[in-house]
């Protein structure tokens, strides 16, 4: 159990369950091969069976720490910032945005969108999920939208994530890692046949970069 001053901290955003931060390229997406500094938040209870980086669920395992400091450490590199998880909308990222933009970040969230909107964003990837659809603000908010294709039937919730995003949000198909042999060549074929979408990878992974 955490102390309750410090809960009360993470309760406002001054604290976050920091599980991890990291200077990479961005690896997924429309900003792919551009650098920028990782700050991965902890707790998820979206619970994606293929999820990547299921040591991010329990928050409990991950420190709370001040945002300040995640601050000082996140201005030392690249100018743009992503937020990830974790699903990071778990917790209030007004603190940490607002602290980010006042050093002239950039600042990007990675989503799921299952949660309230918190924060202000200059790049908001939308990744739904069907087992935690997306609120709507998260829908009219979107940058782009990034679907995780896993299966054949992926491909026909895309197209109903992509009706109810905003007109100008960004369409991107990425293969689940673990399916990438058997799905890449259909997201291929699919966007040759429906070019309002784009392929993503995940490139850090074949890069060998975190
Ligand atoms: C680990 S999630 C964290 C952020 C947020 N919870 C979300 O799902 O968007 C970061 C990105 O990785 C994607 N992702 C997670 N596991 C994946 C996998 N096995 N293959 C491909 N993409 C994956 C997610 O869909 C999301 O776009
Ligand atoms: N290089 C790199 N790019 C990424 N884009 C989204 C990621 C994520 O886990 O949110 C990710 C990640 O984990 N690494
Ligand atoms: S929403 Fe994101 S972090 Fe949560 S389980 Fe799904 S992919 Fe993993
Ligand atoms: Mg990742």
């Amino acid at each position: 159990m955490l102390q309750k001053e410090t809960q009360l901290a993470v309760e406002k955003g001054e604290m976050l369950p920091l599980m991890e931060e990291f200077y990479t390229i961005q690896g997924e997406g429309y900003h792919t091969g551009t650098a920028a500094y990782f700050i991965r938040i902890g707790g998820c209870d979206v619970g994606c069976h293929w999820c990547d980086v299921k040591e991010s669920w329990n928050a409990e395992l991950h420190p709370p720490t001040n945002t300040d400091l995640i601050v000082d450490n996140a201005k030392k590199y690249a100018d743009t910032v992503v937020v990830t998880g974790g699903e990071p909308l778990t917790w209030d990222m007004s603190l940490l945005t607002s602290k980010l933009k006042a050093q002239n970040l950039k600042v990007h969230i990675e989503t799921s969108g299952a949660y309230e909107v918190s924060g202000t964003w200059d790049w908001f990837c939308l990744s739904p999920k069907k087992n935690k659809l997306p609120v709507q603000s998260a829908y009219d908010m979107a940058h782009e939208l990034k679907v995780i294709i896993y299966n054949k039937h992926d491909f026909i919730f895309a197209e109903e994530q992509a009706a109810k995003v905003n007109p100008n949000a960004i369409l991107f198909l990425q293969p689940e890692w673990s399916k990438k042999e058997e799905m890449t060549p259909l997201i291929v074929d699919y966007v040759m046949n429906n070019p309002k979408w784009r392929v993503s990878l995940q490139t850090h992974k074949y890069l060998n970069i975190p």
